[in-house]
């Protein structure tokens, strides 16, 4: 089952909103938990705790993890394996993105079976989509997706990804269908686009549309920074939704059930 049908059949019986996990040094603080590898691990119980099993999807904020080295990154494994032992799909927030000779490594260590192995990662197109190829065939090899940043939530994107006419952003949209219907014609592609919640009006003031991407799209920018879930709606055409939400909810911890009501209340 391709990844995309896998997050649409998930998302049918748990709502579309994907619980982010970024464990900030303040939620950490928050959740009266020492800003360390042991620290880490037991946000790390607790988040599995309420959401394994109960959610369409998390999204794992690699950079918080990696802050705390080697330590972190395995407590990173430990909450891979078990959510998608669980059937709740990991979508690593790496922003993973290089030269082809390159990408492929990095492909084979969050699309891959090692013990970072996840079932999509976020990417960079930065060096070209086309560069980004590793990534997206063995997204089609191996049932994995891929998000790969389009018009992102914060507004220091905006110089780069507006640029030109068609913008920047609709460049990469464009190219990314295009993939998705070499790989998956005729249905939703497993390569998604990260579109801020928050850009509903750079779209329409730059002119980009999301018709031609044919797959899923990721809308971060919604609670903390602001953004409704109307709004993310209102950006997604026919591609398949997904919403993450980090802050907001990771701000009712530690108690378990409060999480849970949390992500239900979304
Ligand atoms: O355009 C983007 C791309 C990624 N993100 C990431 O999403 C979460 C948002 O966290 P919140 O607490 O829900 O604001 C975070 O991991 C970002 O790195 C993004 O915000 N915008």
């Amino acid at each position: 089952m391709t990844f995309a049908a896998r997050l649409r059949a998930n998302q049918d019986t748990f709502g579309p909103v994907c619980v982010g996990a970024d464990p900030h040094a303040s939620i950490l603080e928050a959740w009266g938990l020492p800003d360390s590898p042991a620290g880490l691990a037991t946000f790390s119980e607790i988040f599995t705790e309420a959401f394994a099993g109960c959610v369409a999807s998390i999204k794992p904020q690699v950079a918080f993890f990696e802050r705390h080295g080697s330590k972190g990154l395995a407590v990173l494994e430990t909450m891979i394996g078990a959510f998608r032992e669980a059937g709740t799909l990991v979508i690593a927030d790496a922003k993973r993105g290089d030269i082809g000779s390159t990408m492929m490594g990095y492909a084979q260590a969050w699309l891959g079976d090692g013990p970072l192995g996840s079932d999509a990662v976020t990417l960079s197109p930065y060096l070209g989509v086309g560069a980004l190829a590793p990534a997206l065939e063995m997204a089609g090899e191996n049932d994995r997706g891929v998000f790969v940043l389009g018009v992102t939530s914060n507004h220091e994107g905006a110089s780069i990804q507006g640029a030109g006419r068609p913008a920047v952003g609709q460049l990469v949209l464009d190219e990314l269908g295009e993939w998705n219907d070499r790989i998956w014609p005729g249905q939703t592609g497993s390569i998604g686009a990260v579109i801020g919640a928050t850009a509903g009006q750079r779209l329409a003031d730059w002119g980009v549309s999301v018709d031609s991407l044919h797959g899923m799209i990721l809308a971060p920018g919604v609670g903390a920074q602001g953004a409704t879930v109307a709004q993310a709606q209102a950006l997604a055409g026919t591609n398949l939704l997904c919403i993450p939400l980090s802050r907001a909810i990771l701000s009712a911890g530690p108690d378990v059930a409060r999480l849970k009501d949390s992500h239900s209340s979304w």
